[in-house]
């Protein structure tokens, strides 16, 4: 059996990654030695204070950047080059403005292939079905709202149907409301098609509501100091965010939050 047969192609490994930035004479540790593994189709979550290495440790599993020492697996491969299999989503949705949303969309696979076949184009509109976007597919973004352009780049992050999804951040610049119900259709997505995510949030309560595991993470250097497991069940709706065991997961997320980033200040103070 070959390696990615027996890791799951979008199952990744994070095996004693240290990442230093180097710039000019000064050396910045973003990521401590970190070793974490993520199952094939598990949503997993990142939170950890601001600079804490959550988008670098993305960059290097996206193969988008490479590590000081260690290696990062996915399927069992190790990652040397930017993944075809892996799809990334930012938070600024950078739609190209002269695009409608369709051909927006369809790019990575223009990128790959050359000329979408029938079956993308299908695929294609089927995602701005379930985005909710139908009436909009021949607009332009400048015609959209911001909550509109990033279902769009969700959309576009998904035409490939990539094995593995990294997200950063990608509800970050939308209002409550209009993040809440992302999320929702996120997870639909996600349960019709289900795929590894990586997502990074600052958002306890988003992270418990999508994840199947929220990874936190010390500041920098960053480092995994704590997992919780979220064993609600699953399909979820939007009403399990009023219950008990929802409200008493993002209380042990603050708890560990707050940990992560008091054990940094004792550190700095040491
Ligand atoms: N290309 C780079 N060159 C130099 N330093 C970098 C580079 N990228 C990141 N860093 C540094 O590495 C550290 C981790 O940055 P990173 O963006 O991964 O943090 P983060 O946890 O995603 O932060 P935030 O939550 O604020 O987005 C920071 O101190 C940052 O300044």
């Amino acid at each position: 059996m070959s390696a990615a047969a027996r890791a799951g192609v979008g199952a990744v490994e994070i095996d004693s990654v240290v990442k230093v930035f180097k710039r000019n004479r000064l050396a910045i540790q973003a990521l401590s030695e970190t070793s974490v593994d993520f199952r094939e189709g598990e949503f997993v979550s990142l939170i950890g204070p601001s600079g804490c290495g959550k988008s670098t440790l993305l960059k290097l599993i996206a193969g988008l950047d490479t590590p000081t020492s260690g290696e990062v697996r996915v399927g069992g491969n190790p990652v040397r080059s930017p993944l075809r299999t892996a799809s990334v989503a930012f938070q600024k949705p950078t739609l190209l403005s002269w695009r409608t949303v369709l051909d927006n969309i369809l790019l990575p696979v223009e990128i790959r292939d050359g000329r979408p076949s029938r079956a993308d184009r299908a695929y294609a509109h089927e995602l701005i079905e379930m985005m909710g976007l139908q009436d909009f597919a021949s607009h332009y973004p400048k015609e959209l709202s911001g909550g509109m352009e990033q279902r769009a780049a969700i959309a576009r992050s998904l035409v490939t149907r990539p094995e593995l999804l990294l997200m950063d951040e990608p509800f970050g610049a939308l209002d409550e409301f209009t993040r809440e119900d992302l999320n929702e259709e996120l997870l639909k997505l996600w349960e019709a098609e289900p795929k590894t995510v990586v997502f990074v949030t600052h958002s306890i309560s988003e992270a418990v509501f999508l994840s199947d595991r929220i990874m936190v993470m010390s500041a920098r250097p960053g480092r995994i100091s704590d997992v919780i497991e979220v064993d609600l069940p699953r399909p979820r709706t939007p009403e399990i965010r009023t219950s008990a065991e929802f409200n008493e997961l993002v209380r042990l997320g603050r708890i560990s939050l707050e940990a992560a980033k008091a054990e940094h200040e004792t550190a700095a103070h040491a």
